[in-house]
């Protein structure tokens, strides 16, 4: 494993090929986001974005919490809680999170904890979410006078268990531990939390099998297709992926790897 970088609000390690792990590492305070966090976050977010031999991206929490959402002890950022100061604030930190989700490769969420407020929002902009058996999910925003339509999270909770969980969840800011959490979809599943990042780290392997090309084209129909309206509309968006990976080096060299009997060697080109 290599050295961490450190930045101020997390470290980034790059445990094997392809794969980095951003752990936020504030566990004193619940690795609660400040503005230094935000804008940290979006710098590396648009930095892995940029490395083509990155695969998968795992983001979890060092400590108890994965992530207790905005610092409420953070004066700074409190101080500036004009409306002009807040939509400032929203904006920063919507951009992190917005560079987090669109990060051409899988994010792997490994909840390791609470993911509160701006946490949870943190938590639904990765792709996939495993969770220890204390991931729990609180949209604590109603609890402290703000909106639950805060940074994505009533966007993904409408998407990923339906209007009237979200709905519930949402307006009474109770908490969603981990077994409701796989029931409903939140998490993908919930491990030991002495594997937990061994089991992230699995299934970023079993990604890093694949064709790049292909898994990244396949992150773009996923979120596209969250936004369109028709079915129709779904297929040409496949449609055109598809058509693209043609002029890619990952298929025919999946075809010949499977005339040949062997494991492609896959570029991402
Ligand atoms: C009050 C109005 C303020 C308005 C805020 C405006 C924000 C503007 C920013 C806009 C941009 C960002 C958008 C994001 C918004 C949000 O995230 S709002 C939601 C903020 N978060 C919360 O409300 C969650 C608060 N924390 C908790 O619910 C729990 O602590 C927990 C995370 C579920 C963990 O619980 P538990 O394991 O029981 O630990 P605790 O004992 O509660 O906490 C341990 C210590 O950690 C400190 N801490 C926890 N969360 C935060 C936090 N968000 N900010 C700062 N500090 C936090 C907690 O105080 C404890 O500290 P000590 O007492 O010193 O040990």
């Amino acid at each position: 494993m290599t050295e961490p970088t450190t930045w101020e609000t997390f470290t980034l390690e790059r445990p094997e090929p392809g794969i980095a792990v951003v752990t936020l590492n504030r566990p004193e305070r619940m690795n609660s986001m400040t503005n230094t966090m935000f804008s940290e976050l979006e710098k590396v977010a648009l930095r892995l974005d940029r490395e083509d031999d990155l695969r998968v991206v795992i983001l979890t929490g060092a400590g108890k919490a994965f992530c207790g959402g905005f610092d409420l002890d953070d004066a700074e950022g409190l101080a500036s809680l004009t409306p002009m100061g807040m939509l400032d604030q929203q904006e920063l930190a919507a951009r992190a999170l917005s560079a987090i989700r669109s990060i051409r490769v899988p994010v792997i969420a490994a909840v390791n904890g609470a993911a509160a407020g701006g946490g949870l929002s943190l938590s639904l902009a990765a792709d996939i979410r495993i969770g220890s058996p204390t991931a729990r999910f609180n949209a604590a925003f109603v609890r402290i006078g703000l909106s639950a339509g805060d940074l994505g999270a009533s966007w993904h909770l409408t998407r990923l268990i339906g209007p009237a969980r979200a709905a519930e969840f949402a307006y009474t800011g109770r908490f969603i531990e981990a077994v409701e959490a796989e029931s409903l979809g939140l998490l993908n599943a919930v491990v030991p939390a002495e594997s937990l990042l061994a089991e992230a780290l699995a299934m970023a392997r079993l990604i890093c099998a694949n064709s790049p090309a292909g898994v990244q084209l396949s992150k773009r129909a996923l979120h596209a297709n969250m936004e369109v309206s028709s079915y129709a509309a779904a297929l040409e968006l496949e449609n055109r992926g598809q058509a693209l990976l043609t002029r890619g080096e990952d298929m025919p060299e999946a075809l010949a790897a499977f005339k040949d009997k062997r494991s492609p060697k896959f570029t991402g080109r």
